[in-house]
């Protein structure tokens, strides 16, 4: 099921240097794909350009049979190069000109640290109107990224997604499928994840699980009155 933008965030599986290395990148994320993964982010801090540009590549071509769009973290050059779609926090170039580089059907996704960063003086609505996504950033705490604002919690997504109407993905701690229901009761369209997947013994039916759990929140939101 696509936003209205036709972009599925269901389940978006980040990947991490840590948990799926190289070697083993395309298989893991193949797997959970299989599982039910709508979308796949290529993030690694630390790789040179012109490596993860060779993995953003190969994971590309291993996604392609299975239509789930590649997204890269943080680098615009190497989204450009490999013709992926492109997720950019506020240290990162803006919505604005990931669009202007990368083309109207690309996706581009921005993070979200406080419902108060989409106030209109404090984005620019260009930048704002260039998004295909948001994520809520980060909901719970988690040990994967440290370097993050204090979670948002529910209540700080509920209050991003009456702020935006582009989909609106959770990130950060969203490791079970009951989190992952409670993060889509409280307005998300999709939740990210890193180790609730990755970490897991068998990645493929982690997804399953997660996804599992988000389709039945969805619905159960459809049938609120
Ligand atoms: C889906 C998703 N949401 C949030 C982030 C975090 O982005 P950012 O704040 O730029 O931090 P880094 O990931 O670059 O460390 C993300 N990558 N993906
Ligand atoms: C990549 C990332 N970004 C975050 C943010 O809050 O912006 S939290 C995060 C890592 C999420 O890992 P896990 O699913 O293992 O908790
Ligand atoms: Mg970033």
């Amino acid at each position: 099921m696509s936003s209205a933008n036709g972009l599925d965030v269901r389940l978006y599986v980040v990947t991490d240097p840590a948990l799926t290395p190289a070697d083993r990148l395309a298989e893991m994320c193949v797997a959970a794909v299989r599982g039910g993964a709508t979308l796949v982010q290529l993030r690694d801090k630390k790789a040179p350009d012109g490596e993860l540009a060779a993995m953003a590549a190969g994971l590309a071509r291993a996604l392609a049979p299975w239509r789930v769009p590649l997204v890269v973290n943080d680098r615009l050059d190497v989204a450009a190069a490999t013709g992926s779609g492109v997720h950019l926090g506020v240290h990162d170039a803006t919505p604005a000109q990931a669009r202007a580089r990368l083309g109207h059907e690309a996706i581009v996704g921005l993070s979200v640290e406080a419902p108060e960063q989409l106030d209109p003086e404090r984005i620019d609505p260009a930048s704002l109107a260039a998004c295909s996504y948001l994520a809520a950033s980060p909901v719970c705490e988690t040990p994967t990224k440290i370097d993050t604002l204090a979670p948002l919690g529910l209540a700080g997504v509920t209050a991003i997604r009456r702020r935006s109407t582009v989909p609106l993905v959770g990130i950060g701690g969203i490791n079970t499928p009951q989190r992952a229901a409670e993060v889509i009761a409280a307005g998300a369209a999709g939740v990210a994840v890193v180790s609730g997947v990755f970490a897991a013994p068998d990645p493929q039916e982690a997804a399953r699980a997660l996804r599992a759990a988000v389709d039945d929140a969805l619905a159960r939101r459809r049938d609120q009155p």
